[in-house]
C-alpha cells in the first residue's frame, strides 16, 4: 500500500493483463457479523483485509467472539466462533468503529437487541453520518439508545432493552436515506423472532435494493429465510435461528471490479487511433473473483460500461473486458441500482463523445464524503464542465486534448474518489495526475495502485526517474532512499550491483583487472541477485547485505566498475528498475549514461574531510573499527579512480543540479531534492 502524502501517476498509455480482486467489503462485514451471532465456528475464505473489516473484527473480539488467526492473513481463511445469539449478562464495552458505516449500523442494531452497555464511537466524519432512522426503528421495539452528541448521529450510548411493549405490529424504517438501516434490522431482528414473526415495513422508496439483496442472500446462507414482500415488507419467520454454514467464500468486490472494467473499456485499445491498425494482439483486462453469478448489485455496472462501449465477456466468477466504442459513448442513466460503482462512470465520462448524466444518486451525499460535490470539484480540475444537483451530476468532457489539465486530486478520505480518478491518467494530453492521500484506498482495496500498475503500460520516457549521483559518502544512498519513500517510487542502488559483482568475482579468486574483464562481465550478466525489503540483497540463497557494505567491498566495486564490459553487462538490469510509478536511482553515472533523459538529476557532494567523518561515524555505529585518516586516503583514491576512468566517469551531468551537503543535515538535503522535484511538476504542492 502507498502510505505517501500523495502519489503521482505518470501519464499511462494502455492496459492489459489479469487481476485478482480483494473480497467485497459489504459481504465481508455482513458475514463477520452473522458468523458472530451464530452458534459454532464459521470458516471464512477470502475475507477482505481493510480498515472496515479490521474495525469489525476488533469489535467482535471485544464482544467475546474467538477469531483465529488473530487478523486477516493473505491466502488464509479466518475462523470466527460466534456467541450463539446471546451475550454474557452485564457485557459492557466502548467500541471504536472508525469511519466504518458497515460496522456502526449493524452492530448498533444487534447490540441494542442483545442487551448490555455500549458506547459506539468513531472518527469525526462518522459523527456526521446519519443513524437517526435506524435508532427510531429500534426504539419502537423498546431498545435504549441515546445520542452522546448531536441528535440523529453517532456517538451513541446503548443500554439494556425493555421488550415489554413489543407487539407484533410491523417495525417501520425509512428506506430512502441509506439501505444500511434496513440491512442492519434484517441481520439483527432474527434475535427477536424466536417465537413470533417479526415484520419490517419500509417507509418511502427503498434505495440501493441490491444491497438488501446481498443481505437476504447471506441471511439464507446463515439459515434465515426472510420473506420479501415486494421490497416493502420483510417478514422474519418465527423460529428463525442463525446457523453457521460451516465455511463460506467471500466473493470479490464488484465495486472494486468497476475500476478494472472501466480500465478495459478505456485503455485496452491502441494508445492512439493512428496505431489501431498496427495493434499486435488484442488487449484485454481479465478480472478474477467476481463474475456473472455475483450476488452483488454493483455487478450491473457491466451493463452501464457496455452502454458506454465496453466489450465484456463473462463466466461464473470471471470477467474479461476490452475496448469497444472509442471514444466512449455518453449516457444518461438512473444509477440507483449501482450507487458506488456509478462514481467510476463519472470518470469514464471524461472519455465520452458528449454529455453524460448520472441520476438518482442522492445517497452519494451521505457517503464517506459528499460524493456529488467531490466528483464535481475534482472533475472540473481535470478540465471537465460539471453541473450538479441534489441527486444528479452532469459531465461534459474537456472539449479537446489541449483542454485537459494536470490536477492534484483531493480524495476526501474516500477510497472510491482515489480509485476512480486514477483512470484519468490515460488522458490524451499525456499529463501526469496526483492522487492525494493514496492510503485512503485501504478501506476496501489496500493494494489498489499496485494492482493497477501491474496491468498498465507506459512509455519509458513517461516514467519519471530522479538521479542522485556523486562521490562516496556524499549521502546518495541515504537521500535516494528517503526521496523514494516520500514519493512511493522504486529505488535503484546501482553501486550495490558493482559491489555484488566485485564480491562474486573476488570470491571466484579472480584479480579485478582487465585480464579478467570478459569473465567478470559474464558473471555480472548472470548474477543470481535478488533485492528484498529494507535494502536486503541476496546472491543465490545467501544474504549478502552486510558483506557488500564493507570498505573493501566498496574498493572492489570501484575496481570492477572501471571495466567497460562489466558496465555494459549491467545496463539492462539497471534499466529494468524503471517501473511505475517512478524511480530514484543513485550512483555515479545515473544521469550521464543510464538515464540521460531523467527529468531531475542531482549531483550530491560534500568535502572529502566531511565525507570521511561521515563514513567514520557510520562504521563506528555499526561496531566496525575505523581510522579517519585511512578512510580519507581511501576515499580520495576511490574518487580519483571513479572520476578518471575512461568509461562513464563520475562527473556532474550537464543538466544536473549540484548540491554541496557538507553543511546540511540529511533532512535539509531531502527537502531540497523534493522541492526541486515539486518545482518540475505541473500541479504544484499538494
Ligand atoms: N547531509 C548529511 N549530513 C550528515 N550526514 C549525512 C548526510 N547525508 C548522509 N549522511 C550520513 O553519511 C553517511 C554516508 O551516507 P551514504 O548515504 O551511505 O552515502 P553514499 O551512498 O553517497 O556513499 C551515512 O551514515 C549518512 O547517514
Ligand atoms: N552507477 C555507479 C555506481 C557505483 N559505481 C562504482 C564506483 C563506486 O566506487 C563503487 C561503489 O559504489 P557505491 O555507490 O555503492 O559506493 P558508496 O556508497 O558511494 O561508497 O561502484 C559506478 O561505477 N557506477
Amino acid at each position: 500500500m502507498f502510505t505517501t502524502e500523495f502519489l503521482d501517476l505518470p501519464a499511462l498509455d494502455s492496459a492489459h493483463g489479469c487481476v485478482s480482486l480483494p473480497g467485497s467489503k459489504s459481504i465481508s462485514n455482513r458475514v463477520l457479523l452473522l458468523a458472530a451471532l451464530s452458534q459454532g465456528t464459521t470458516t471464512i475464505h477470502d475475507l477482505l483485509d481493510s480498515d472496515d473489516t479490521q474495525v469489525m473484527l476488533a469489535a467482535l473480539k471485544q464482544l467475546g467472539c474467538k477469531i483465529k488467526p488473530d487478523s486477516v492473513t493473505p491466502g488464509q481463511a479466518i475462523a470466527v466462533t460466534g456467541i450463539g445469539g446471546q451475550l454474557p449478562g452485564g457485557t459492557s464495552a466502548t467500541l471504536f468503529l472508525g469511519n466504518a458505516g458497515t460496522a456502526m449500523r449493524p452492530l448498533t442494531a444487534a447490540l441494542a437487541l442483545l442487551g448490555g452497555n455500549f458506547e459506539m464511537t468513531g472518527v469525526p466524519r462518522m459523527y456526521e453520518r446519519p443513524i437517526g432512522d435506524l435508532v427510531d426503528a429500534l426504539r419502537q421495539l423498546g431498545c435504549r439508545i441515546d445520542y452522546l452528541r448531536d441528535q440523529g448521529f453517532p456517538p451513541l450510548k446503548i443500554g439494556a432493552p425493555d421488550f415489554s411493549q413489543f407487539s407484533s405490529l410491523p417495525i417501520q424504517v425509512r428506506g430512502d436515506v441509506s439501505s444500511q438501516f434496513l440491512t442492519s434490522l434484517l441481520m439483527a431482528l432474527p434475535l427477536l423472532a424466536k417465537d413470533r414473526d417479526v415484520t419490517i415495513e419500509v417507509v418511502g422508496e427503498l434505495i440501493s435494493k441490491p444491497y438488501i439483496h446481498i443481505t437476504l442472500e447471506l441471511l439464507t446462507r446463515f439459515g434465515i429465510e426472510v420473506r420479501n414482500d415486494n421490497w416493502q415488507r420483510f417478514v422474519i419467520p418465527a423460529g428463525s435461528r442463525y446457523r453457521s454454514p460451516g465455511a463460506i467464500h467471500v466473493e470479490a468486490d464488484a465495486s472494486s471490479a468497476s475500476y478494472f472494467i472501466a480500465l478495459g473499456a478505456i485503455a485496452t485499445g491502441a494508445a492512439d487511433e493512428a496505431d489501431a491498425d498496427n495493434a499486435a494482439e488484442p488487449k484485454s483486462i481479465r478480472i478474477l473473483g467476481v463474475g456473472r453469478d455475483s450476488i452483488q448489485g454493483d455487478i450491473r455496472f457491466i451493463e452501464a460500461a457496455q452502454a458506454m462501449g465496453a466489450q465484456v465477456e463473462n463466466g461464473p466468477n470471471w470477467l474479461q473486458v476490452s475496448r469497444g466504442s472509442w471514444p466512449l459513448k455518453a449516457i444518461d442513466l438512473d444509477c440507483n441500482h449501482i450507487p458506488d460503482a456509478a462514481m467510476t462512470l463519472g470518470v469514464m465520462a471524461l472519455y465520452a463523445d458528449g454529455v453524460t448524466t448520472l441520476r438518482n444518486i442522492a445517497s452519494w451525499r451521505v457517503k464517506e464524503t459528499d460524493r456529488i460535490a467531490a466528483m464535481a470539484t475534482e472533475l472540473r480540475k481535470l478540465g471537465a464542465t460539471v453541473e450538479e444537483g441534489a441527486d444528479f451530476i452532469r459531465i461534459t468532457p474537456p472539449a479537446a486534448r489541449a483542454d485537459w489539465k494536470a490536477a492534484s486530486i483531493h480524495t476526501y478520505d474516500d477510497h472510491r474518489v482515489a480509485m476512480c480518478f486514477s483512470l484519468a491518467a490515460f488522458n490524451p494530453a499525456k499529463l501526469p495526475l496526483r492522487i492525494e492521500d493514496p492510503k485512503c484506498v485501504a478501506k476496501t482495496f489496500p493494494d489498489y495502485f499496485e494492482t493497477l500498475f501491474s496491468v498498465c503500460q507506459s512509455a519509458c520516457q513517461q516514467i519519471p526517474v530522479i538521479c542522485i549521483d556523486g562521490p562516496t559518502a556524499s549521502g546518495k544512498g541515504t537521500i535516494a532512499a528517503a526521496v523514494a519513500e516520500a514519493l512511493g517510487y522504486h529505488l535503484l542502488d546501482s553501486g550495490a550491483l558493482y559491489r555484488i559483482t566485485g564480491l562474486a568475482a573476488s570470491r571466484a579468486g579472480l584479480e579485478l583487472d582487465e585480464a579478467n574483464e570478459e569473465t567478470i562481465a559474464e558473471m555480472a550478466l548472470d548474477l543470481p541477485v535478488r533485492f528484498g525489503a529494507d535494502q536486503r540483497v541476496w546472491l543465490g540463497d545467501e544474504d549478502i547485505s552486510l558483506a557488500i557494505r564493507t570498505e573493501q567491498a566498496g574498493m572492489n566495486a570501484s575496481r570492477v566498475s572501471a571495466l567497460p564490459a562489466v558496465r555494459a553487462a549491467l545496463v539492462d538490469l539497471q534499466l529494468s528498475f524503471q517501473q511505475l510509478p517512478g524511480l530514484v536511482a543513485d550512483g555515479r553515472d545515473m544521469g550521464t549514461v543510464i538515464f540521460p533523459h531523467a527529468p531531475l538529476k542531482v549531483y550530491l557532494w560534500a568535502s572529502a574531510q566531511c565525507r570521511a567523518e561521515r563514513r567514520y561515524k557510520q562504521l563506528i555505529s555499526k561496531g566496525i573499527s575505523a581510522n579517519i585518516s585511512t578512510l580519507l586516503a581511501d576515499l580520495e583514491a576511490r574518487d580519483a579512480r571513479d572520476m578518471q576512468r575512461a568509461t562513464a566517469p563520475l562527473k556532474p551531468a550537464e543538466d544536473s543540479l549540484q548540491l554541496d551537503s557538507s553543511e546540511m543535515t540529511i533532512e535539509e538535503v531531502v527537502v531540497q531534492v523534493l522541492t526541486w522535484w515539486q518545482e518540475r511538476q505541473p500541479f504544484g504542492r499538494a
